[in-house]
Formats: structure tokens, C-alpha cells, sequence
């Protein structure tokens, strides 16, 4: 008889950028790159955007010096395997995951990511039992000068360099569908800007400190949704528009619309930016490993 370790997993998403959360609380599995891009294939998998695997930091060597600020530590990996520094939709949905595992109550938490320790507040549930949405200090902004220029087909467009723990470049355009199908990564230049790659914002105006954006994700692709883009652009339109909260000495809040639902950015004068938005819990249960093909940890015992 053949004998398949049962891994648990649950499924999850933010403002629809979707994530399958592996609880691996001891640090005990090995998740490669092959076996992550074969839970996010959307036919031959679970499908998602991305992994969130939840790991104590004081068993994770990337997270350990964190573990005394944040117990734990979110180990995120892009759908095709590759590392990312941080995930915004997906910061929220792992707070959310502690939340339910019980891990976690309503209220502040701290959260270790390779970008640093990240602030959540989940908020109260409604009256109903409608959960509450999840608000994160995302840290500040970096806008490393210099010209980008973001190419699509034909059609190019000045971009801002903006780094939200992870790289982004921020174009205005007149019409989302400028970006086009997006099934290929837009061209940036130039790529000395982004030695690591980069997430592409492609963003409209749709009133007063209102926008609304498309997303070609560095590692996962055209995406519903991306948390640290929408503070990107968040920051970028406010440099445009003229409403740096460092000069105004108070907090420029922006709705920032995406395919899959709204997030609310906000940047303090001090530089610090704060997202909320949903995130959802969806499904629960548990896979094959060797499916999978996710090992035990070379030091798990
Ligand atoms: N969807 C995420 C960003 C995930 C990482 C990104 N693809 C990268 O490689 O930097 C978000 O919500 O921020």
C-alpha cells in the first residue's frame, strides 16, 4: 500500500488576488519552486496567485531575528515559484488565516515578511458576522529617481519608480485597455531601474484622490489585484497631483479601484502607508504531498 502524506491547505483571497495558505507552523516542509507553481496552475492545480506558507518565525532562518516583534512570518512565493520581499493582498489574508486558525484575535498584530515586520489590524466583525476588513502599515514608500519608460506593443509611457518593499513602476494612462491583454510582460526600461524585475501599474483617474488600476505582476501575471501596487500608485498620484502629506502635514487618503474590488490607501506626513481592504478565507482541506511534490525539510525531525 502506497502511503501519501495529507498536507493541509486553504484557499484565500484579497480584492480577488487569490492565494493557497499552507500552514507549516514548524517550518517542516520543503516548498520549491516546481511544487508552488504546481498548487497555483489554475487547470492542473488549486490555482492561485501566489503561496502564503505560515511559518513561526523562530523557525524560519530568513524570519528569526523578527520572531520577538512578529511570531509569524510570512514565507510568500509568486506563481511561478519565484520569492517575493511582500505581498499586501496577501498580508491581509494571512492575518486572516491567524484570525481563524485562532492564532490571532480582531484587533493589532504583527506580521514578519522579507520586507520587515508589517502592522495589521483586523477589524470587528458587523453586526451580521460580516468579517471586518484588514488594515496594514505597509511601510514607506522609496521613489528612486531617474526615467522609466513602460512599453506596450507600439505604445509607451513615462513610469514612476516606486518601492513598496517590492519593486513597482506606475504609468498614467488615458484608458485601462491601453495596457492591453497583458499576457507578456510589459517592457521597462531601463533595467538597470529593476535588477530583480518588476510589477507594472497601469492607472486611470476616476475623481478626486480616486483611481483605478490594471496590474501585470512580476512572477504571476496579469492579476486581479495587487496590494503593494496599489500603494505605489497611490503614492505616485499623489506626487502628480500635488498632495505629498509631507508638505500638506497631514494624511492624503486615495480609493484605489482594482479588477477585483477597492482598497483605501492612505500616506501619513511621516511617509508611512496604510492599506485596508478585504480578505476572505474561501475553502479549506487538505492535499497529497507527493502530488504536489513538497518534501519534508532537509532539517525537520
Ligand atoms: N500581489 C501582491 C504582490 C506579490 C509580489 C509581486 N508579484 C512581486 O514579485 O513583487 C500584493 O498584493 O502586493
Amino acid at each position: 500500500m502506497v502511503s501519501t502524506a495529507q498536507i493541509a491547505f486553504l484557499k484565500g483571497h484579497g480584492t480577488e488576488n487569490d492565494f493557497v495558505i499552507i500552514p507549516d507552523h514548524d517550518g517542516r516542509l520543503e516548498l520549491s519552486p516546481a511544487a508552488v507553481a504546481q498548487l497555483c496552475d489554475r487547470r492542473a492545480g488549486l490555482g492561485a496567485d501566489g503561496v502564503l506558507r505560515v511559518v513561526r518565525s523562530a523557525a524560519h532562518p530568513e524570519a528569526r531575528a523578527m520572531a520577538c516583534e512578529a511570531e509569524w512570518f510570512m514565507d510568500y512565493r509568486n506563481s511561478d515559484g519565484s520569492i517575493a520581499e511582500m505581498c499586501g493582498n496577501g498580508v491581509r489574508v494571512f492575518a486572516r488565516y491567524l484570525q481563524r486558525a485562532g492564532l490571532a484575535e480582531e484587533g493589532d498584530l504583527a506580521i514578519a515578511t522579507r520586507a520587515g515586520v508589517r502592522r495589521a489590524h483586523i477589524a470587528k466583525a458587523g453586526p451580521d458576522g460580516e468579517p471586518g476588513g484588514v488594515t496594514v502599515a505597509m511601510g514607506r514608500a522609496a521613489l528612486p529617481e531617474g526615467d522609466v519608460t513602460v512599453t506596450v506593443g507600439e505604445r509607451s509611457w513615462p513610469a514612476r519608480n516606486v518601492n513598496m518593499g517590492n519593486p513597482h513602476a506606475v504609468s498614467f494612462v488615458d484608458d485601462l485597455a491601453d495596457a492591453g491583454n497583458l499576457y507578456t510582460a510589459p517592457g521597462v526600461s531601463p533595467a538597470a531601474a529593476y535588477p530583480d524585475g518588476v510589477n507594472v501599474e497601469f492607472v486611470v483617474d476616476r475623481g478626486p484622490r480616486h483611481v483605478a488600476l490594471r496590474v501585470h505582476e512580476r512572477g504571476s501575471g496579469e492579476t486581479r489585484s495587487c496590494g503593494t501596487g496599489a500603494c505605489a500608485v497611490m503614492v505616485a498620484a499623489a506626487r502628480r497631483d500635488g498632495a505629498d502629506p509631507a508638505v500638506l502635514g497631514h494624511p492624503v487618503t486615495y480609493t484605489v479601484d482594482v479588477p477585483g474590488g477597492r482598497l483605501v490607501i492612505s500616506e501619513s506626513p511621516d511617509g508611512t502607508v496604510e492599506m485596508t481592504g478585504p480578505a476572505v478565507i474561501v475553502a479549506e482541506g487538505v492535499l497529497d504531498a507527493s502530488w504536489a511534490g513538497i518534501e519534508p525539510a532537509a532539517h525537520a525531525g
